[in-house]
């Protein structure tokens, strides 16, 4: 898919868009026999909005397991998350990653195709990106999959074991091989990145969102505009 395909308006309402404050990490609702239970998802964004005050949701993400369902099951449940999601949440955010860059990559014009406000991608975990330009082809090739869809980085070293790339160095020139990039789900305990990457790329507008809930504070200290988090 062409990034020439992609067009002013959709440039403004990613600005429009952008994610600021809490954001829940929601879990996979399931049967008891381990099939997705889809039933609950109306009455979980009702608790959200209602109980929480949470008006935008990460679907399909860590603590969700997304990387335990199948592609099918994933995107059930993402059609499922915006549905009930219209005329009260402000987004759904839907994470896309895989290890399949195919995969990821039909996750990523699914999610583009139910008009999912956003969606989100894992480095490749196990045959690991050697470096950052190898993660940024993967990056850009997920991306380009739905290329009017704003875009955030998943970074989450603990899980994908790529300890090496910081994000400091990673955003460098991110926007021009990546249009839709809009910022990082940063989920690393590594807060002097963290800042650097706020106070750095402060003029490129991006937004960045922190993901190890029991660090928001220092992360707020350091300039997060908001986080997504399960507790
Ligand atoms: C690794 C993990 O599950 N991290 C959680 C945190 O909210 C985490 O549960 C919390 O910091 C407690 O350790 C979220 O960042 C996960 C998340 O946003 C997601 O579902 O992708």
């Amino acid at each position: 898919m062409e990034w020439s395909t992609r067009s002013n308006a959709a440039e403004s309402s990613m600005e429009s868009s952008k994610i600021r404050g809490l954001v829940a990490a929601t879990v996979t609702p399931m049967k008891e026999n381990g099939e997705i239970n889809l039933s609950v998802i109306g009455k979980y964004v009702d608790y959200l909005l209602n109980v929480q005050g949470v008006r935008i949701v990460f679907v399909n993400g860590t603590t969700a397991e997304g990387l335990s369902l199948t592609t099918e099951e994933r995107k059930q449940l993402a059609e499922e998350w915006v549905k009930q999601a219209v005329g009260k949440l402000d987004q759904v955010i839907v994470h896309v990653g895989s290890l399949c860059l195919k995969e990821a990559q039909e996750l990523a014009a699914h999610a583009a195709e139910i008009k999912a406000g956003a969606i989100s991608v894992v480095a490749p975990s196990f045959l690991k990106p050697p470096n950052k330009d190898a993660l940024i082809s993967f990056l850009r090739e997920v991306a380009a999959a739905a290329p009017s869809v704003p875009f955030y980085y998943y970074h989450i070293p603990k899980l994908t074991g790529i300890t090496t790339i910081r994000m400091e160095d990673l955003l460098v020139g991110i926007k021009s091989k990546i249009p839709t990039f809009q910022g990082v789900k940063f989920s690393d305990t590594d807060l002097l990145d963290f800042g650097q990457c706020v106070h750095k790329y402060e003029s490129e507008k991006f937004t960045f969102l922190y993901g190890v809930d029991e660090q928001l504070l220092g992360a707020l200290a350091m300039g997060a505009h908001g986080a997504i988090g399960s507790v």
